[in-house]
């Protein structure tokens, strides 16, 4: 079986390629390497992957359908894992086409190849920012409506739309998966863990965009464990949230870092446009359907990955 990752060399794909390695499948990577964060990044987290088995890598714009079209005919993957997009949520503001180019017609391209060259399973990374801005209540599946508040969102939920087509027009089998708010080593450096921890080590203040907003943090290697799970389903087309189910306020997360760093100092600003107020996950059908379990706390989370940050100084 031969699973062709986008966006392998990326905080959640890295991760993901070194797990589908080390159970011994066939893996093709494709990047653009893309400097939305430090391409230095994506080139460690690549030599990290290498250690662990040998893997095809193509750095290419997955908007070149031309060239990307030869690597799908020359490889005739079985599975393909979409995590390439532009992710962060309130650059999406400032930048909106770029969401429409890289999360938009990107996916259609991978969408389009997927079906001519008979790959058989598609799995798509979604978002949580589907659901817009819900409070007081577990997000299930069905409860997203395109009603949402940023460019990064209305995206994602196009391309989980544009999924849908092509599943319908080629038949090929279509997970998708809404991941959230996920942290850990390697972590995405615009998110709000790992640059709250990198201040911290730095002994500078960090800047809180709202103190209100309260996410489903999920570590990565619950994710890791999830996606490798859907591997292996038979349906025709299903959709699932990947999250912790254990919705964590800003000020628990700043007193769980502030335990590690008592000297922590905090820049208060008001919430940024686009930010949705709260998420939280209903993960009962990915129980259900294969036993999906978050294991790890917020509070090992942190720990784990400020052991990981205090190794990169
Ligand atoms: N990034 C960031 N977030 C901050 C900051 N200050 C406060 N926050 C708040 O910290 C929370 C977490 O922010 P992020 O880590 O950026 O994650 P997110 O907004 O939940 O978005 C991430 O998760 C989505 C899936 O649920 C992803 O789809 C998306 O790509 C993104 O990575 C949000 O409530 C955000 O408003 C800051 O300085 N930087």
């Amino acid at each position: 079986m031969h699973i062709l990752i986008t966006g392998g060399a990326g905080f959640i794909g890295s991760h993901l390629s070194i797990r589908l390695l080390q159970q011994q499948h066939h893996i093709t990577i494709i990047d653009s390497l893309h400097e939305y964060y430090s391409v230095e990044r994506k080139e460690k987290q690549l030599h990290q992957i290498k250690k662990e088995g040998t893997f095809t890598f193509y750095q290419e714009n997955l908007l070149d359908f031309d060239r990307v079209e030869k690597i799908f005919k020359r490889h005739q993957f079985d599975i393909v894992i979409h995590l390439a997009a532009v992710p962060g949520v309130s650059y999406s503001l400032k930048d909106p086409l770029l969401y429409v180019d890289y999360d938009i017609k990107a996916t259609i391209n991978v969408l389009k190849l997927a079906g001519e060259t008979n790959v058989k399973h598609v799995i798509f990374a979604s978002s949580s920012s589907v659901y817009g801005n819900k409070q007081d209540q577990s997000l299930s599946e069905e409860m997203a409506t395109g009603r949402v508040i940023s460019p990064y969102a209305a995206s994602k939920f196009s391309a989980e739309s544009f999924c849908h087509v092509y599943q319908d027009l080629y038949q090929f089998q279509l997970t998708i998966l809404r991941f959230f708010t996920v942290y850990g080593s390697w972590g995405r450096p615009d998110m709000a863990i790992p640059l709250f921890i990198d201040r911290c080590l730095q002994d500078e203040p960090i800047t809180v965009y709202g103190r209100q907003s309260s996410r489903d943090y999920t570590y990565i290697d619950d994710i890791v464990a999830g996606i490798a799970s859907v591997l292996s389903l038979n349906h025709q087309n299903e959709t699932f949230n990947l999250g912790s189910s254990q919705p964590v306020s800003m000020d628990r997360l700043l007193s769980i870092i502030r335990k590690h760093f008592p000297e922590m100092k905090i820049i208060d600003k008001t919430t940024r446009p686009g930010d949705v107020k709260e998420t939280w996950a209903n993960v009962e059908k990915a129980h259900k359907v294969f036993n999906y379990k978050p294991t790890i706390s917020i509070e090992e989370g942190i720990e784990r990955t400020i052991q990981w940050a205090k190794q990169q100084l």
